[in-house]
């Protein structure tokens, strides 16, 4: 069985009233108070050792290894049910390992942030902008929520970096569903976890708030922080994602972006929609590393 962050530890679940995005795992962070200081430096990789997880009595993926590098940025991509999702709770402590084991490289619970799949998250709970961002920093303000004025201001610094600012007082629930990721997105910012975790953020948005999420993805990279992303779209993890986990009935193909996002392998993972996913054409010549375009040829 492989070792879990201490989820299950109190972490897991913020104790703070009212959050709407409850069940959502290791919604933690360090010291909020203390703006970005993500000290990247501090922690080891994070290390699979051949591990598998599933449901029931079937594993959906099994042997997966590789480790994510702090300050690196991984995506995770695949065909629809290929365990993606599983991967991240897996990683979250949320499914167990059925074998295999996880080195955290000395990262505790709270050093992680997630990003939930928007289809999980309640939108109709009672909460306004302001308090769901400060929910974020729930460990500093504890049960009770007391919030002074500099964490007040912290939040809507965050707010402010997503564009969000002037909103505060309004309910979550009246928000697009842009404005809401954007708020989502403020919540990690609050939460100033060196381990950010986002499944699927980009999902429904559209391409000017996408690409300012992505400039918040490339920033948390320069600071250090490592970033794990489920996406659909090869096209953004080959522009913005040097490492790649695939995976492909059943097994992970986990390296260099180029390496993994070759013609064979998307093959493996999409079957006869390869050509679909295929990431980009000849003329498209963003890599997260200058990689030539003949990787895709
Ligand atoms: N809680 C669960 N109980 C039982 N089976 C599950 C559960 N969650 C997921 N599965 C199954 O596990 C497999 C992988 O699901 P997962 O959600 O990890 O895939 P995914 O790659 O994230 O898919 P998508 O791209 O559609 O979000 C699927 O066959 C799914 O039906």
């Amino acid at each position: 069985m492989g070792m879990a962050p201490d989820v299950d530890g109190g972490a897991r679940r913020p104790a703070v009233a009212g959050d709407p995005l409850g069940g959502a795992p290791a919604m933690t962070g360090p010291d909020a108070t203390s703006g970005t200081t993500c000290a990247a430096g501090r922690a080891g990789p994070i290390r699979l050792h051949d591990i598998a997880a599933g449901y029931g009595r079937a594993a959906v993926w099994r042997h997966v290894s590789g480790s994510f590098a702090p300050g690196s940025l991984t995506a995770i991509a695949g065909a629809n049910g290929a365990g993606k999702s599983t991967l991240v709770r897996a990683l979250l402590g949320e499914v167990p390992l059925r074998e295999g084991h996880i080195d955290y490289g000395g990262q505790r619970p709270r050093d992680f942030g997630y990003l939930p799949q928007a289809r999980d998250i309640d939108r109709g709970f009672p909460m306004c902008v302001a308090d769901l961002v400060l929910s974020g920093a729930w460990r500093v303000t504890g049960a009770f929520g007391a919030v002074d004025v500099a964490l007040r201001e912290r939040a809507a610094r965050c707010l402010k970096h997503v564009r969000l600012s002037g909103m505060e007082e309004r309910a979550i629930g009246d928000l697009s569903a842009g404005q809401f990721q954007r708020l989502l997105f403020a919540r990690l910012l609050m939460q100033d976890a060196r381990v950010i975790i986002l499944d699927e953020p980009f999902t429904a948005l559209d391409a000017p708030t996408t690409r300012d999420l992505l400039h918040l993805v490339d920033h948390w990279r320069d600071e250090g922080r490592t970033v794990i992303a489920v996406l659909h779209d090869l096209r953004q993890i080959t522009q913005h994602f040097p490492s790649v986990v695939l995976l492909a009935r059943g097994a992970a193909h986990w390296g260099p972006t180029r390496d993994i996002l070759t013609p064979p392998l998307l093959e493996q993972a999409y079957g006869a929609n390869a050509m679909f996913a295929c990431p980009m054409g000849p003329d498209d010549g963003a890599r997260p590393d200058g990689a030539a375009a003949d990787a895709w040829s």
